[in-house]
């Protein structure tokens, strides 16, 4: 029977996009680690709070702190900083604070990420590629953060700089799909559709599409057709008209 199904590849972790918005971060520390892993959480959405002393404040977190885009204590971490927390991030350059902070997090089964310290992390960071809604991360389960940086930086290379706004497009459309098609039992035909959507249009094509477009692209879904962007467009088909000197054309 081998081969009929993947080989289990046991050692690597398991790579989700974690839905963090709305929810509440605490961030403890305030250097360039800290303002790093807060950036990446405010990209998500989330309610972030960071405690540390001004003093060790980064030029980025003071400017965060300074627009409001975090809440702010002004002060050394202290257990009761981790009521309502769904998520802490540390990054101090205290590692019996660091390690303290771990055990409180694991008694209370909030999922926090140590800096540095991969066995007291219930998850780690990778390296992302952004590009409106697309991300990419790539991780080496600890072996080489550098060269997850540098990975990072081929795979960016490599992708067409309209991705992602080609994806924003697709998700218009897949939004407008399911309000003209919303049955449940519909699932497999929409997504049949939109597969082909996806495999037959260029990002060029996908990028250039406008609302317009998409409703009357959208008129197809019934019969499954995909026309292409020309056709949608009604541009290279005959035009019926009448041309004075020689009648129908
Ligand atoms: C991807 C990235 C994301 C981020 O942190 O945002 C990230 N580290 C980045 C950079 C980086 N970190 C380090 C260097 C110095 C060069 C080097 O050592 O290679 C550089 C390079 C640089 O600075 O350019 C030092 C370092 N890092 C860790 C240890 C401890 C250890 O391994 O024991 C040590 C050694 C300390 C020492 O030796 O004393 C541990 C972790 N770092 C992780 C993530 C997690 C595993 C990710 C993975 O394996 O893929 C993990 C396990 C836990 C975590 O922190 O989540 C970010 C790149 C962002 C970008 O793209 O720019
Ligand atoms: N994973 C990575 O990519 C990576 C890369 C470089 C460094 N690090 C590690 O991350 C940690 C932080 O690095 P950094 O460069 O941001 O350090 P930093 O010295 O610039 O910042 C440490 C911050 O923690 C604050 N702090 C110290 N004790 C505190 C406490 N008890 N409560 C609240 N805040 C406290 C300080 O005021 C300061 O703001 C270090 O352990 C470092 O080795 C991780």
């Amino acid at each position: 029977m081998s081969g009929k199904f993947p080989e289990v590849q046991g050692g690597g972790s398991l790579i989700l996009a974690w839905q963090i918005r709305n929810k509440h971060v605490l961030v403890i520390g305030g250097g360039e680690v800290a303002a790093g892993r807060i950036l990446n959480v405010l990209n998500a959405d989330a309610k972030v709070t960071v405690v540390s002393p001004r003093e060790g404040l980064n030029e980025e977190v003071a400017y965060r702190i300074e627009k409001k885009q975090v809440e702010y204590i002004d002060r050394k971490f202290e257990p009761s900083d981790l009521d309502g927390a769904d998520m802490v991030l540390t990054a101090v350059d205290d590692p019996e604070a660091s390690s303290q902070i771990y055990k409180l997090c694991h008694e209370r089964r909030i999922p926090a990420n140590i800096a540095d310290v991969p066995p007291e992390c219930d998850f780690y960071f990778g390296s992302v590629h952004r590009d409106g809604p697309l991300q990419v991360m790539v991780s080496t389960n600890g072996n080489g953060p550098k060269l997850a940086n540098i990975v990072r930086r081929k795979i960016a290379a490599s992708l067409p700089d309209n991705t992602g706004a080609a994806i924003q497009k697709v998700g218009v459309l897949r939004r407008k799909l399911r309000k003209i098609a919303p049955a449940i039992e519909e699932g497999p035909k929409r997504m049949h559709w939109m597969s082909k959507i996806c495999e037959s249009w260029s990002l060029e094509d996908l990028c250039e599409m406008d609302e317009k477009d998409m409703d009357e692209l959208l008129k197809s879904y019934k019969s499954g057709d995909v026309p292409c962007l020309h056709e949608v467009r009604h541009e290279g088909e005959p035009v019926v008209g009448f041309e004075g000197s020689f009648g129908w054309w």
